[in-house]
């Protein structure tokens, strides 16, 4: 048996976590670091979700060259039609199609009978195949379905071309005992069953995503599905990282091989994680801050004679670094441009220019450059958004006294090129400076969430501020950076304001059948 097949759907399961909206040069970067971390497919949206979605499909199908690319459809023409808008540039199209076999979503959602709901996957699974040479099928609910009438909608999608056939835990109800049963059944039970690859998607509702999908694998299984960070609807999918290294650590119980290369899980986490403002958190397996941190002095004294005693990962495994100071204020041009190929980026020359100037200001006011800062500043400025700004921070001021109302000063260039200023207070600094920005654009502005972190260690560890708003009703998030905490939040409000002009001025071409 080759190796199984590892599918990545952190940008269309992932994105469906709740106040998650990736932009589309956010997608790219995470699409181009699971090409580096070696996934088989990656799951790249939704095409007839929405025009953003479609976009960033079809920018990812004719980008990403080394990692077969696919979209989402319901078993709909017109779903089937726009995925192949997007998808037909791909180098091997293929296409991911859903249709829910359980009796409580087939009565109460899809108002089918069991009749109607075969036919229809038989009938959209024969359409897409005529475009597509790839075609997957998942049963919806598998995990809540009757085995016997699963056993024959999997015999006829496969007649009628399906090449992956997906058993979704969709609800994260299953067991890993009942899941490993599922696929022994349909082993046993589907005569055609070794015609298709037979594919794992489990989520986390009880906690047992990952659990789950080892049980999968060992029960005949030959592809997993599941996100970074486990991030997805609502409790989330399997974390593909931890999967990753389970199947390592503990190839006794587990002698499968994939083609993950899992010195990249670190970084693909970090920029996940960056990306979708859903921090993970620090006792979280394989990837947490703590992962590798030995707190009580017992196990340091055991580590200290042998690491084995208490650390069964290390961290180089993954990609941590034990010691990443890098660059210092004295570095040049070309110790720069070699420090990035090591980190794997390969930047236009103005990118790395751009970058080196933010580098070489940040040494004037940081002492330490780290990896997670220089990293920082390459996710910024390859997804900056610059060119297509509408707004753009200039100065500001913000007095506060624990006596006094909290003021802000900005000053703010328009679209138009002119410059505005004008202050105002706020029950706090932040809310200060929100409500002067909030006078100065002519959006209407709703803030719903607001999230600070720090990005490394140490007093002078840069700031990293995650928004969630809506602007003119749209809903977008937004992400800023900077030494200062003030600062980093000014620039996350705007960069969430600014969204809502880059969606609108990237809109579907006209062959697209939106
Ligand atoms: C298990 C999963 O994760 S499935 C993927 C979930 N992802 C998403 O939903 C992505 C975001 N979704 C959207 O943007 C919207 O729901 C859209 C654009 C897909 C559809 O929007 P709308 O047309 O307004 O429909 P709405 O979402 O309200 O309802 C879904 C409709 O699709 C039907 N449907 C649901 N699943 C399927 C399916 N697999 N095949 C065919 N029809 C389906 C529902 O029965 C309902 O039909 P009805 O209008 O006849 O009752
Ligand atoms: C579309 C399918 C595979 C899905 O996301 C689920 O069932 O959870």
């Amino acid at each position: 048996m080759g190796p199984i097949k590892i599918f990545d759907t952190t940008l269309r399961d992932g994105e469906q976590s709740p106040g998650v909206n990736l932009n589309q040069l956010e997608k790219l970067e995470i699409a181009k670091q699971l090409e580096r971390f070696g996934v088989d497919i990656m799951e790249a949206g939704f095409p007839a979700s929405s025009k953003g979605d479609f976009e960033a499909v079809r920018n990812i199908a004719r980008t990403i060259k080394n990692v077969s690319v696919t979209g989402l459809a319901r078993a709909k023409k017109s779903d089937i039609d726009i995925a192949w808008e997007a998808l037909k540039d791909a180098d091997e199209p293929r296409l991911h199609i859903f249709l829910a076999t359980s009796p409580i979503h087939m009565t109460h959602k899809l108002k089918k009978t069991p009749e109607e709901v075969i036919q229809t996957a038989v009938e959209m699974v024969t359409y897409a195949k005529q475009k597509f040479p790839h075609v997957e099928w998942s049963a919806e609910d598998a995990t809540r379905s009757d085995r016997a009438f699963l056993a024959t909608i999997v015999e006829k999608v496969i007649e009628a071309g399906a090449t992956v056939v997906n058993l979704p835990d969709t609800v994260g109800y299953t067991t890993p005992e009942e899941y490993g049963a599922l696929f022994r059944y349909m082993r046993k039970h589907v005569p055609n069953i070794d015609q298709v690859a037979l594919s794992a998607h489990c989520h986390d509702d009880l906690g047992m995503a990952v659990a789950n999908s080892l049980a999968a694998v060992e029960n005949g299984a030959t592809q997993i599905e599941g996100t970074i960070n486990g991030i997805g609807e609502r409790a989330g999918n399997a974390a593909l990282e931890e999967f990753a290294v389970a199947l390592n650590i503990r190839q006794d119980k587990y002698p499968y091989q994939t083609n993950l290369r899992l010195k990249e899980i670190k970084r693909t986490s970090d920029l996940v994680s960056k990306f979708s403002g859903m921090a993970v958190p620090a006792n979280k397996a394989v990837v947490g801050r703590n992962a590798f941190a030995h707190e009580s002095g017992i196990h340091q004294d055991g580590v200290l004679k042998n690491a084995s005693t208490y650390e069964i990962i290390t961290p180089e495994l993954v990609g941590v670094q034990s010691n990443n100071l890098v660059l210092g204020k004295h570095s040049g041009r070309h110790a720069f441009k070699d420090k990035i190929e090591q980190l794997g980026y390969k930047l236009a020359d103005d990118k790395v220019s751009e970058a080196f100037q933010a580098f070489k200001q940040l040494t004037d006011r940081k002492k330490e450059v780290t990896d997670d800062d220089l990293f920082t500043i390459l996710i910024d400025v390859q997804t900056n958004i610059d060119d297509l700004k509408k707004y753009s921070l200039q100065a500001f001021q913000v007095q506060y006294g624990s006596s006094n109302m909290p003021t802000a000063t900005v000053a703010l260039t328009t679209p138009d090129g002119s410059r505005v200023e004008t202050a105002r207070t706020g029950q706090g600094s932040v809310e200060a400076l929100y409500n002067t920005i909030e006078a100065l654009v002519e959006e209407t502005i709703h803030l719903t969430d607001f999230h600070l972190s720090s990005i490394g260690k140490g007093r002078d560890a840069l700031a990293e501020v995650h928004v969630n708003m809506t602007v003119n009703e749209e809903t977008v998030s937004g992400r800023g950076s900077a030494q200062d905490v003030l600062e980093a939040a000014a620039h996350a409000f705007l960069n969430a304001i600014n969204r809502v002009f880059l969606n609108k001025s990237t809109t579907v071409q006209e062959t697209a059948p939106l």
